[in-house]
């Protein structure tokens, strides 16, 4: 039984990597589930042999009485925002006053979902949070651990702390305010409140039936890992096993920036998922040391937002 346990865990893991992080399924729906379900009869029949990163917790365990609120060792910012040209080319002129000329930047997508950060000791998901008001959060490790998106075990074990964005992705969220319907209950009014509705209740098995997913942005913290840019600290979230977005970009010039951002604007409504602009960051960490904090945000980065 351990044995074919092991076996389970590993394949179960593997085709879930690749049907839900890199959107390419290896095997049928229905092989996956003979097989989550052959995990769980196995698990009822030699509980003692449960590991807490099993696939089965994609499930949903028993609710949690109440949220514990947890610290946040690095705090979790909120960005500054910009609303047209005029902004874009102010933070770049105040970005280049501080580092000099040649600064490069990284546009990705700012997915409209809900902030969370999570905590991997040798490689192995311990908790994961909400951003709450940037330095205390909620846990809400159960509820996310059942998001198939997010790795339970790291491909490399790393002790890592990283920063994503939970969402729901539209389809989902089409479907799930149809059966609200149908229920006679109260729909949700966009996919935001509807990610952060489900993470935020206290029964993960509610949580692992609104098909969530995660991509994964920047890390907080991580030991043993020098990275030089942003971009290079994408590519290592992506090596680890998590969800990074592909339309992350880099851009040489403020030029480049704003041409990212009307291709985006113009293209919101081909993505799968909802997005309410584009965050612009510095790619050299080294100038984000140089750049620094406001009280609230990073002086790195920017949030263009769409116009609404
Ligand atoms: C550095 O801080 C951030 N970076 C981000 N990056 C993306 N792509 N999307 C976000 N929503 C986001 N949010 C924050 C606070």
């Amino acid at each position: 039984a351990e044995k074919r346990l092991k076996e389970l865990r590993l394949l179960l893991e593997d085709y879930g990597y690749h049907y839900y992080v890199l959107d390419t399924p290896k095997v049928p729906d229905s092989e996956y589930d003979r097989l989550m379900n052959e995990l769980l009869q196995l698990e009822a029949d030699y509980p003692d042999l449960v590991t807490e990163d099993s696939p089965s917790v994609r499930i949903g365990g028993p609710p949690a009485p109440s949220f514990k609120k947890v610290a946040h060792r690095v705090p979790m910012m909120s960005l500054s925002n910009a609303f047209n040209e005029e902004d874009l080319r102010a933070f770049d002129r105040r970005v280049r006053q501080a580092v000099g000329e040649h600064v490069s930047y990284v546009c990705e997508l700012k997915f409209d979902g809900l902030a969370v950060s999570l905590t991997y000791e040798n490689g192995k998901l311990v908790r994961g949070a909400t951003r709450g008001d940037g330095t205390i959060g909620e846990d809400i490790t159960n509820n996310l651990r059942t998001v198939p998106a997010i790795p339970l075990r790291l491909k490399q074990p790393y002790s890592i702390e990283v920063r994503g964005e939970a969402y729901m992705p539209k389809a989902s969220f089409e479907r799930l305010n149809e059966a609200k319907e149908q229920a006679g209950e109260e729909k949700f009014a966009n996919p935001r409140n509807a990610a952060a509705g489900s993470l935020r209740q206290l029964d993960p098995k509610i949580a692992a039936k609104r098909n969530l997913s995660l991509f994964a942005y920047s890390i907080g913290e991580v030991e043993g890992k020098n990275v030089q840019t942003h971009f290079d600290s994408l590519m290592f979230l992506k090596e680890l096993g998590f969800k990074v977005n592909e339309e992350a970009a880099k851009c040489e010039t403020i030029e480049d920036v704003i041409a990212y951002t009307e291709k985006w604007s113009e293209r919101r409504h081909e993505l799968p998922y909802e997005i309410d602009g584009v965050v612009v960051k510095v790619n050299s960490l080294a100038d984000h040391e140089k750049l620094g904090f406001t009280a609230k945000s990073p002086r790195w980065a920017t949030a263009f937002k769409f116009p609404a």
